[in-house]
């Protein structure tokens, strides 16, 4: 049986340090891995195929099982609730998910408009809250919103907090601690189960080693 497994890998901000966590849980990486622009690139030795993907796309690939694992945001897990295992915290590319906006905004409508890159998180955190809103999608910049009037609050990532703080905002409420997760097809964790629960066994030994040592 062919027990390469496919794992699909979150292009951009968590890519270098998810590409390090695997290098230290013994997966040999080659140096395509820092310096090109394939999309596919193939680790024989380790009998891996790795896909390197926009990071909220990462779970469509593995609900669709053209990736057997994946590395996804807990964000883009709870935006995109895709059909797949979660099987590991890997506590890598810490932030939180917040509601902002600016100071002192409390002449509020009976809906007001929410924008954010996640709009399912936003409008579930809403009616759950027992508040109507009308929510916004937009693909980036989501600051911008509340500052020219498109919005009256966003729901969007806060790291540093500089973004917020240079653009005048403030947080609200914080509705969501966020790190890296480890995923996995529900049929291709039955058929390469020893396979993955190994990976998940030398990852899972990794990340309690490092939290016990911060
Ligand atoms: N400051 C941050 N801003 C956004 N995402 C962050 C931040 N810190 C960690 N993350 C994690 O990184 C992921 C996003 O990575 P990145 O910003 O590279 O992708 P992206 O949102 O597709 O970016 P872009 O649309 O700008 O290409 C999120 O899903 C989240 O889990
Ligand atoms: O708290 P901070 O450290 O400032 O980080 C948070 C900012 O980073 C992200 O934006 P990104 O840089 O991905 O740009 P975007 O506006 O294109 O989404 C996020 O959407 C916030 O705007």
């Amino acid at each position: 049986m062919n027990t390469t497994l496919t794992m699909a890998m979150p292009k951009g901000r968590i890519f270098e340090e998810a590409v390090d966590l695997l290098k230290q849980a013994g997966y040999p990486l080659p140096p395509e891995f820092d310096e090109s622009r394939k999309l596919i690139i193939d680790v024989p030795e380790a009998e891996l195929r790795f896909i390197l993907a926009k990071p909220m796309d990462v779970p469509t690939y593995v609900e669709h099982g053209v990736a057997d694992i994946g590395i996804a945001g807990k964000d883009v897990m709870l935006e995109e609730e895709r059909d797949v295992y979660e099987v590991l915290d890997l506590n890598i590319s810490a932030c939180y998910l917040a509601v902002a906006g600016l100071p002192g905004g409390n002449h509020e409508r009976i809906a007001p408009k929410i924008a954010s890159k996640y709009p399912n998180v936003a409008a579930h955190y809403f009616r759950e809250q027992g508040q109507q809103v009308e929510v916004i999608k937009l693909n980036g910049s989501i600051e911008l919103a509340p500052l020219i009037g498109l919005a009256d609050h966003i729901v969007d990532i806060v790291s540093t907090g500089r973004t917020l703080k240079e653009n005048g905002l403030v947080e609200l409420e914080r509705i969501a601690d966020i790190t890296s997760r480890l995923i996995v097809n529900p049929a291709s964790y039955r058929l390469h189960a020893v396979r993955i629960n190994e990976m998940v066994e030398r990852l899972r030994t990794l990340v309690e080693s490092k939290g016990e040592k911060a």
